[in-house]
């Protein structure tokens, strides 16, 4: 039987991460983590011109070299993203117990692979092919990007506020859920598309004061 991945949300803020190589593989995964919270070093002789930025602006570290095994130090993150495969094995073998690694031409060899990925506030679709064709997960994540619009991140948002609301003010968990279920149907998110949080709020304050009665 096929053995396949996990998915996992990590949360990195505070952690250290470190990226091999400053081209465009490089480039592509630290623009990914540039908004984690992680402290990002790049070690490379080269960089790109939107990772000079990033380090001109100081949201990431550089060293200006070749990578050395030092440069792991207690990273929990690393990425080997080089044009050389005898240096990403390199760095592969440079890891210490507890690094997670992912490795550019070698999908084999890594502990984790990255998906394409689609980000509507706190909402991400993500999608993987665990190697087999990154270009497929690309194309899907344009598809999603058609279907789910800007609009559900102003939509998520109300949903977190209105859940919390719920959470706050309704005690009976049938008819919490009963809420839940309904906040999900498409007049809520209708009114988000239309940018009329004041319909949005008022079609929800009314429901919640229709649910809370008689509340045991
Ligand atoms: C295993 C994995 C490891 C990893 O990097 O995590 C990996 C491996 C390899 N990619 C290769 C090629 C390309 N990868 C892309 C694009 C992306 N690659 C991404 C992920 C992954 N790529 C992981 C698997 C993900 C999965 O399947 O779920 C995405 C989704 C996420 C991201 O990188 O952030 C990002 C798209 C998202 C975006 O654009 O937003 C493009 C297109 C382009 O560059 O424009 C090309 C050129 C076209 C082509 O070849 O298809 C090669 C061959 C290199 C060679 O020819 O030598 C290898 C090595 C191999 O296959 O052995
Ligand atoms: N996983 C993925 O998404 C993809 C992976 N690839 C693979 O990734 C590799 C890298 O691709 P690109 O970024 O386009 O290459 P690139 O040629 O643009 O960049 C390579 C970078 O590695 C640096 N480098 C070279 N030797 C180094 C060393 N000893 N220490 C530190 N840095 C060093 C270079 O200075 C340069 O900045 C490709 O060879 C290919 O095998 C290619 C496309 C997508």
């Amino acid at each position: 039987m096929a053995e396949h991945s996990y998915p996992a949300m990590l949360q990195l803020t505070g952690r250290r991460c470190l990226v091999v190589g400053g081209g465009r593989v490089a480039e592509r995964k630290t623009a990914a983590l540039l908004d984690t919270g992680a402290f990002i070093t790049v070690v490379s002789p080269t960089l790109t011109e939107r990772l000079h930025t990033f380090v001109q602006t100081g949201r990431i570290e550089w060293r200006e070299k070749a990578f050395e095994p030092e440069d792991i130090q207690e990273a929990l993150l690393v990425f080997a993203a080089t044009d050389s495969s005898e240096v990403n094995t390199f760095v592969l073998e440079a890891l210490k117990p507890g690094q997670l690694i992912n490795i550019a031409d070698r999908p084999d060899l890594s502990t984790f692979t990255v998906p394409a990925q689609l980000r509507r506030g706190r909402l991400l679709m993500t999608v993987a092919t665990e190697g087999a064709s990154p270009g497929l997960a690309r194309k899907l994540v344009n598809e999603l990007g058609e279907i789910y619009d800007e609009t559900y991140e102003v939509y998520v948002d109300f949903l977190a506020e209105a859940r919390r609301i719920v959470l706050e003010r309704v005690e009976s968990p049938h008819r919490r859920r009963r809420l839940f279920k309904r906040l999900l149907e498409d007049d809520f998110l209708y009114d988000a598309r239309r940018q009329e949080p004041e319909r949005l709020w008022g079609r929800f304050w009314d429901l919640v004061s229709r649910n809370s009665k008689d509340d045991t």
